[in-house]
């Protein structure tokens, strides 16, 4: 039998999260969080480029393994920006993706873009910590959470004035959409078997809400198919491996971004 990665995933989570809880209480870290202020606002920043990009800052991953070992923020996010990204996406995971909120905290002290804090967030205590490391947004994978726990790890994140990215993957999990998503996001990859099939966001595309900012997520590499997704409905493109893999992230992104306006 196939073993489900988000199962092994989650499982590594709450863990996690628990020995982080015993280190510093929630209170401690509610206690550290001033009145929150609003953000920058990612939903705002894809609806005003023309080009859309989510450039994510991800070493490794499951499906891939190392895919940019020794990436360094201090280098690859100015880089994102000065190529015209039009938000981050920090992975923060460290176990699957060799992420650390230290790089969402370094990316916030040297770009002025939105940032998406990246991770499988089960707890409100990973909102707190994405806000007080800098993030304007989160994500939410309806994959990992009933529609319950999304609806109330929606609106604390809206109390903490960041904007939510609700990820999904099939019809069903529309289910998950609630007051509190301003954003929803097409996984084309299968967080349990890996599979991408980029067809996941043109069939989704039309079951989406008008009202939301659209994104399409995963296994984007061709311009092409940007430009197709844009025509679909979609305002965002979250692409990572197509940019980490290069020695050279940003000019990766340059020269995609120079692709699509021919
Ligand atoms: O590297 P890619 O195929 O361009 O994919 C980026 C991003 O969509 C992917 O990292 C991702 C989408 N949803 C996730 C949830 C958790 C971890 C990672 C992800």
């Amino acid at each position: 039998m196939k073993e489900d990665i988000l199962q092994t995933i989650i499982a590594h989570k709450r863990r996690e999260i628990e020995a982080q809880e015993q280190a510093v209480s929630l209170s401690a870290l509610e206690a550290l969080l001033d009145t929150p202020m609003p953000g920058i606002s990612m939903k705002q920043a894809l609806r005003q480029s023309p080009f859309g990009i989510i450039a994510e800052f991800k070493r490794r991953s499951p499906s891939k393994d190392w895919i940019h070992r020794n990436a360094q923020t201090e280098v690859i996010a100015p880089a994102y920006q000065q190529a015209g990204a039009s938000a981050l996406s920090v992975l923060t995971d460290e176990p699957f993706f060799g992420g650390s909120l230290k790089d969402l905290q370094s990316c916030r002290s040297l770009v002025q873009l939105p940032l998406l804090r990246k991770d499988f967030i089960i707890s409100p205590y990973q909102l707190f910590q994405a806000k007080l490391k800098g993030a304007d947004a989160v994500l939410l994978i309806a994959a990992c959470l009933t529609t319950g726990q999304c609806k109330e790890l929606a609106h604390l994140a809206h109390e903490l004035q960041m904007e939510v990215l609700l990820e999904i993957h099939e019809e069903s999990e529309l289910d998950h959409l609630n007051p509190h998503i301003d954003m929803v996001g097409v996984n084309n990859r299968h967080l349990g078997t890996f599979h991408t099939d980029v067809s996941t966001s043109f069939q989704l595309a039309k079951l989406l809400p008008e009202e939301l900012t659209r994104v399409s997520e995963s296994g984007l590499s061709q311009p092409e198919t940007v430009k197709q997704l844009r025509e679909a409905g979609f305002h965002g493109f979250l692409m990572g491996e197509a940019f980490m893999k290069s020695p050279r992230p940003g000019e990766a992104l340059y020269n995609f971004i120079q692709a699509l306006q021919v």
